[in-house]
C-alpha cells in the first residue's frame, strides 16, 4: 500500500522541451461541463474531458445525486440531463477529494434541492475555507452548516425556498461567484454578483451556450431563476493551467521548441501568456475555432532571455494558479520579480507561496514573502530536495525547475498531480524532460 503523499518525483538537469502535444482538458471548463450538463434539459455530448481525479470526483457526485452518465471514454462522456429539479437525495456523503471547485459550486448548486446532502474531502480539502461561499448562500436562505472554522464537513440541508442577492464579492473568486450564480437559477427574480477584479468567466459562458440568458458587463454579472438549461455539445479546450508548465519549460530550457495545440484562450484565463511575454518570453499563438463558446489556439514557445517584472495586480486573478511554475520563470529571470495582491495563494490545495518560498530557498533562490505575495531575485537554481506537500501544481512546477538546475531535484509529495494532470510525467518525458517518479512503500 502507498499513501498518497509519498509519491516523488526526481529531474535530472539538461534536456530541453521539444515537440507537438496537447495537454488534458480543462479542468474548470470539465467540472462545469458536468453540473451543467447534469440540470440541462436533454443529452450533453461532452468531449475532450479532463479524466483527472478532481473532475472525476465531480463526475461520481454527479451519479450519486441520480444523474445517467456514460463515461468517460477517452474524454468522451454523455450526461442525460435531469433538469433543473431533477436530481435527487445521495446515499451517503459526496466525497470530493482534493478539489475546492467541486466543493464549491456543489455548495450553490444544492442550496436550493428539496434534500439533504453531505460534502467532504481530503485532508487538505477540509482545511479550505468554505464561508466564502456559506455566508452568500445562508443570506440567500439557503442552511449550510460547516465547522466552527467555517470548514467541511458541510451539511447543506433543504431550504425553504431561496431569495435573490446582489452581492459584492470580497475576493475576486470564480468559485465563489459560480457558486452563487448557481443558486440563484434557483431562486425567484435576479441575483447579481459584482466582482472586484475580472474572474475566469466559464460558468457564465456555458449557461449561455445552453440556452439560459446570463447578462454581464463591468464586472456585474446576473442570471434570473427558474429558466431551463438545454443541453448541447461541448468541446472541451486542452487546459491553460496545465500548458503553462511546458511554457516555463521551454522558455527556460536552451533548444527548446514546442507546439500546445488546442488550449483555452479566454482572455480571464491568458494571464500566464501576458506575464510570460512580459518577462520576455517568445510565445507565439495561432487562434483556432472556438470549441463550445470557449476560444482556443495553438501556442509556441521558444527560449529567450527572461527579466524580472512587477506583476500587475489585476493580472493575478488571470494567472492565479500559474502562480507556481510562473515563479519558478522568474528565478530563471535577470533581476526581481515582485507579486503582491495575490493573498489568495495561501488558500489553495497548500499555502503556495510558503511552500514555493520554501522550495526556491532550498534551491539557493533568494525570496522573500509577504502576507499578499513576494519578492524574488532570479539566479543559479542548484540541485536539492523540495516537498510538494501534496499540491499538484507546486510538484509540476519544481519538476520544470530541474531543466536548469546545477544537479538533481528531489520533489516529495506530488501523488496530488493526477488531480489535474494524469499522464504528466509520461508527457513530459515525451517532450525531453528527464523526470521518473518513484512510489515509496510506507
Ligand atoms: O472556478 C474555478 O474553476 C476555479 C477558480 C479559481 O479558484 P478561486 O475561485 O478560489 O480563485 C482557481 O484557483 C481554481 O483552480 C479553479
Ligand atoms: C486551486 C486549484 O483547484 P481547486 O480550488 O479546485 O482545488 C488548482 O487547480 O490550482
Amino acid at each position: 500500500m502507498t499513501s498518497a503523499s509519498n509519491r516523488q518525483f526526481r529531474v535530472t538537469p539538461g534536456g530541453c522541451l521539444r515537440g507537438d502535444i496537447r495537454v488534458p482538458g480543462d479542468k474548470s471548463i470539465s467540472h462545469r461541463a458536468v453540473m451543467l450538463g447534469a440540470i440541462a434539459e436533454g443529452i450533453t455530448e461532452v468531449r475532450g474531458f479532463l479524466e483527472g481525479d478532481d473532475a472525476m470526483a465531480t463526475l461520481a457526485a454527479m451519479r450519486a445525486l441520480g444523474v445517467a452518465i456514460d463515461g468517460p471514454k477517452q474524454g468522451a462522456l454523455q450526461i442525460d440531463g435531469v433538469g433543473l429539479h431533477g436530481l435527487s437525495a445521495p446515499a451517503g456523503p459526496l466525497d470530493l477529494g482534493n478539489s475546492g471547485t467541486s466543493m464549491r459550486l456543489f455548495c450553490g448548486l444544492l442550496a436550493g434541492q428539496t434534500f439533504t446532502a453531505e460534502l467532504v474531502g481530503d485532508a487538505s480539502l477540509m482545511r479550505r475555507p468554505m464561508r466564502r461561499v456559506t455566508e452568500p448562500l445562508a443570506r440567500m436562505g439557503a442552511v449550510i452548516h460547516a465547522t466552527e472554522a467555517g470548514t467541511a464537513p458541510l451539511s447543506i440541508q433543504p431550504a425553504a425556498g431561496l431569495h435573490t442577492i446582489d452581492y459584492a464579492m470580497p475576493m475576486a473568486s470564480a468559485q465563489v461567484k459560480s457558486a452563487v450564480l448557481l443558486a440563484g437559477l434557483y431562486a425567484r427574480g435576479q441575483t447579481t454578483v459584482t466582482e472586484p477584479g475580472i474572474t475566469r468567466d466559464h460558468t457564465e459562458r456555458m449557461l449561455t451556450a445552453f440556452g439560459y440568458p446570463v447578462e454581464s458587463h463591468g464586472g456585474e454579472v446576473r442570471v434570473s431563476g427558474g429558466g431551463r438549461l438545454t443541453a448541447g455539445p461541448i468541446d472541451v479546450p486542452a487546459d491553460i493551467s496545465s500548458a503553462a508548465f511546458f511554457l516555463v519549460g521551454a522558455a527556460i530550457a536552451a533548444g527548446s521548441s514546442l507546439t500546445l495545440r488546442d488550449v483555452g484562450l479566454n482572455p480571464t484565463r491568458i494571464g500566464v501568456i501576458e506575464i510570460l511575454r512580459r518577462m520576455g518570453a517568445q510565445i507565439d499563438i495561432e487562434p483556432a475555432s472556438s470549441a463550445g463558446g470557449e476560444p482556443v489556439g495553438t501556442l509556441h514557445v521558444t527560449p529567450a532571455p527572461l527579466h524580472g517584472i512587477e506583476i500587475p495586480t489585476d493580472w493575478v486573478p488571470l494567472a492565479i494558479d500559474e502562480f507556481p511554475v510562473l515563479f519558478i520563470a522568474a528565478a530563471c529571470a535577470h533581476g526581481v520579480t515582485t507579486l503582491s495582491g495575490a493573498e489568495e495563494l495561501r488558500v489553495k490545495e497548500s499555502d503556495r507561496l510558503a511552500v514555493m518560498a520554501e522550495g526556491l530557498t532550498a534551491l539557493g533562490v533568494a525570496v522573500e514573502t509577504r502576507a499578499d505575495g513576494l519578492t524574488m531575485t532570479g539566479g543559479p537554481i542548484q540541485g536539492g530536495r523540495v516537498h510538494a506537500h501534496g499540491d499538484h501544481r507546486i510538484a509540476m512546477a519544481f519538476a520544470m525547475a530541474g531543466l536548469v538546475a546545477d544537479g538533481p531535484i528531489e520533489i516529495s509529495g506530488c501523488a496530488e498531480v493526477d488531480t489535474s494532470f494524469p499522464g504528466f510525467v509520461e508527457l513530459a518525458a515525451q517532450v525531453g524532460l528527464r523526470i521518473s517518479a518513484v512510489e515509496q512503500a510506507t
